[in-house]
Order: structure tokens, then C-alpha cells, then sequence
């Protein structure tokens, strides 16, 4: 099994020319990786391929991406009909069609059987346990979720996601190229929605409901989010933020939620537990994340300072928008 990824001599195969795999496929070769974009249709990989190439174009001119970034792009990033010859000659292979387990399953077998034996399969699914498609594979240790977010090109995230069967050495090598190609990965658990997707559909869920109970309108949601608790985590996950604020202050919210909204707003078990034990966060020393007081001071030190220096951003962007 391979173990390190240059980025500059992986070749890799995408195989869904859609809009996830284009992204995907723009941001490792914008990182220097050789990239054949694929479909069921040769017309679809190579529209794929047209969008990709002049989003890039376009992305340098605005000054989004470096100068000489469009070029390297092009001419490194290329569309096939030719799937089984495409896919035998990489040595990553990303499954990015529809999200519908029975749609992927048959393009991962093909996947499957035209790889290199060394060669790594990946799936950017959203939600579809990385279990139910190892299931199909006669060599699940060489496959893994790498699920990056949308747009692919621009945000940094990458969750990835080995299956129970997934070959563990194989992860820094994974790492190695993404970070190469200039994302920030983490590896996350097989569990339901991994970690990104479980938390965003909970969120999303609740604003819909509430939108539901005609209480509040979409319009005044996300302007509420976007200037406060969704400003915040631009920045700082909701452990730093939560340690911040007081354990104490969340527990006291939860019981007001629980005594309006029911069980799905209970004290989890945890947080009750430190509150009970005087454990309120970074203001008594303590909290989930166990910051010392000098990591604790410099983390609020750093968050005033972001904070100011993201509401100038965000004053900059609506000025031109
Ligand atoms: N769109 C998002 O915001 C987003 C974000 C993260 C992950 N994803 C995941 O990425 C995957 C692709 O999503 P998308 O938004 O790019 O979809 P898309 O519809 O833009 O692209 C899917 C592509 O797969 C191709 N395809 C379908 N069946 C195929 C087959 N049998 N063989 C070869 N190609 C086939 C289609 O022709 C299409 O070009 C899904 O698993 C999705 O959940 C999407």
C-alpha cells in the first residue's frame, strides 16, 4: 500500500463531473496533482472540465487565485469517456456522483475493478455511512470518506472518514495531499453525518421549524445568525465558545428551552454533571476543553481581537456588495 502522496506526482480520477467533483478536482490540481474528471456522459466530463477551467480563469482575474494559478490548472486537469483506462491508471479515485447509496454502489465496483491494487477510492458523500459502501468492496481497507464542503475550492474543511475496515497508515498520506492542497483536514469518525453535516442539518432543522411555527421568517433568522452566534463560529468552534460563555449560563438556558420546547432541549448529562461539580467553564477553570488559565487568557486575548477585526471584514464586504 502506498503510504506518502506527493501532490505533485498523484494522479488522480474523479469520477461525477458535477459540481463537487469540478471543485475537488480544481482544488488538487490548483495543489499540483495531475486530475482526470469523468462521467457517464464523455458530454457531462467535459462540460465539467469547460466549467472548471474557466471558473479558474475567471477566479485569477479577480484575484482570487494567484497569478499563473488558471494556467497550471489547465494543464493539469483533463476529462476522459475512457472511465475503466482513466481510473486504472490513478492513484486516488474519488466517487463524487449523486447522494443515493444505490447510484453509487455499481460506480464503486467499477471503481473497484479497473484500480490499481495500491491505488486509494474515496467518496465525497454527504451523509451515506462510509459502512454501507465498504460493504460493496471486495478491498474496503483501501477505502475512506473524503468529504470536502461546498464550494470545494474555497473552504478549507475536509472531513475524512475511514470505514471500520479502512487501513489506518494510509490516513497520513490522505493528509499529506490535502494539506498540500491547501485545506485544513480532519479525520472524523463513520458515525451519522460525520461530524459537519449531523450538527448543520440539527441547526437547519430548527430554523425551518421555527419558520413553521410562523413565529419568525426566514429573513429574520439568518439575520440574527449571521450577527451573533454564526459570527462567532467563523472563528471558534462551539466547545471554545461554550467553555467562553459559562457552562453555567447553558445549563440554566437549557432548563428554559426544556420547560418550553420539551425533552429535545434536556441539560445533555455531561453538562448538568460539571455545573452540579462548579465546573462553569474557563471563568472557574475547567470546562471540556481543559485550557490552562494562560491558554485560557490568550484565547479570549485572540478573540477580541478577531472579533474586531471580522466585524471590519464584514463591514468591508457589505460596503461592496
Ligand atoms: N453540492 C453540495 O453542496 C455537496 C457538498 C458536499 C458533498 N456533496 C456530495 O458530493 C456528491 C456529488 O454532489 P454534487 O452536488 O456534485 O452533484 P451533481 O449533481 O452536481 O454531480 C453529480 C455528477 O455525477 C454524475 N453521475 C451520476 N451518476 C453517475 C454514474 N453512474 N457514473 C458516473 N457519473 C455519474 C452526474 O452526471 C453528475 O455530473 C454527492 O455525494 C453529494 O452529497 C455535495
Amino acid at each position: 500500500m502506498r503510504r506518502n502522496m506527493n501532490i505533485d506526482t498523484t494522479r488522480v480520477a474523479i469520477v461525477g463531473a458535477g459540481y463537487m467533483g469540478g471543485g475537488i478536482g480544481q482544488t488538487l490540481a490548483r495543489g499540483g496533482a495531475t486530475v482526470v474528471l469523468l462521467d457517464r456522459d464523455p458530454a457531462a466530463a467535459e462540460a465539467g472540465h469547460r466549467r472548471v477551467v474557466e471558473q479558474a480563469a475567471d477566479f485569477e482575474e479577480k484575484g482570487y487565485f494567484d497569478k499563473g494559478d488558471a494556467g497550471a490548472i489547465a494543464a493539469r486537469i483533463s476529462w476522459s469517456g475512457d472511465i475503466a483506462a482513466s481510473v486504472a491508471s490513478a492513484d486516488l479515485i474519488f466517487e463524487v456522483v449523486f447522494e443515493d447509496l444505490e447510484v453509487k454502489k455499481p460506480v464503486l465496483l467499477e471503481i473497484e475493478k479497473h484500480a490499481r491494487p495500491d491505488a486509494i477510492i474515496a467518496s465525497n458523500t454527504s451523509a451515506i455511512p462510509i459502512a454501507a459502501m465498504a460493504e460493496v468492496l471486495s478491498t474496503p481497507e483501501r477505502f475512506f470518506g473524503i468529504h470536502f464542503f461546498n464550494p470545494a475550492q474555497l473552504l478549507p474543511g475536509v472531513e475524512v472518514i475511514p470505514g471500520e475496515k479502512s487501513d489506518r497508515s494510509l490516513i497520513p498520506g490522505i493528509l499529506e495531499l490535502l494539506t498540500a492542497a491547501g485545506k485544513e483536514p480532519a479525520v472524523v469518525p463513520d458515525t451519522p453525518g460525520f461530524v459537519c453535516n449531523r450538527l448543520q442539518f440539527a441547526l437547519y432543522k430548527e430554523a425551518v421549524k421555527m419558520v413553521e411555527e410562523g413565529a419568525v421568517s426566514p429573513e429574520q433568522i439568518d439575520t440574527v445568525v449571521k450577527a451573533s452566534f454564526g459570527f462567532r463560529l467563523a472563528l471558534y468552534g462551539p466547545f471554545q465558545v461554550g467553555d467562553m460563555a459559562g457552562l453555567d449560563v447553558y445549563a440554566s438556558s437549557y432548563k428554559s428551552l426544556e420547560a418550553e420546547l420539551g425533552e429535545r432541549y434536556t441539560v445533555p448529562d455531561s453538562l448538568r454533571e460539571r455545573v452540579e461539580s462548579g465546573d462553569f467553564g474557563i471563568k472557574t477553570g475547567g470546562g471540556y476543553l481543559g485550557l490552562s488559565e494562560d491558554e485560557a487568557a490568550r484565547l479570549i486575548a485572540g478573540r477580541d481581537k478577531a472579533y474586531v477585526a471580522l466585524g471590519a471584514l464584514r463591514r468591508e464586504l457589505a460596503a461592496d456588495s
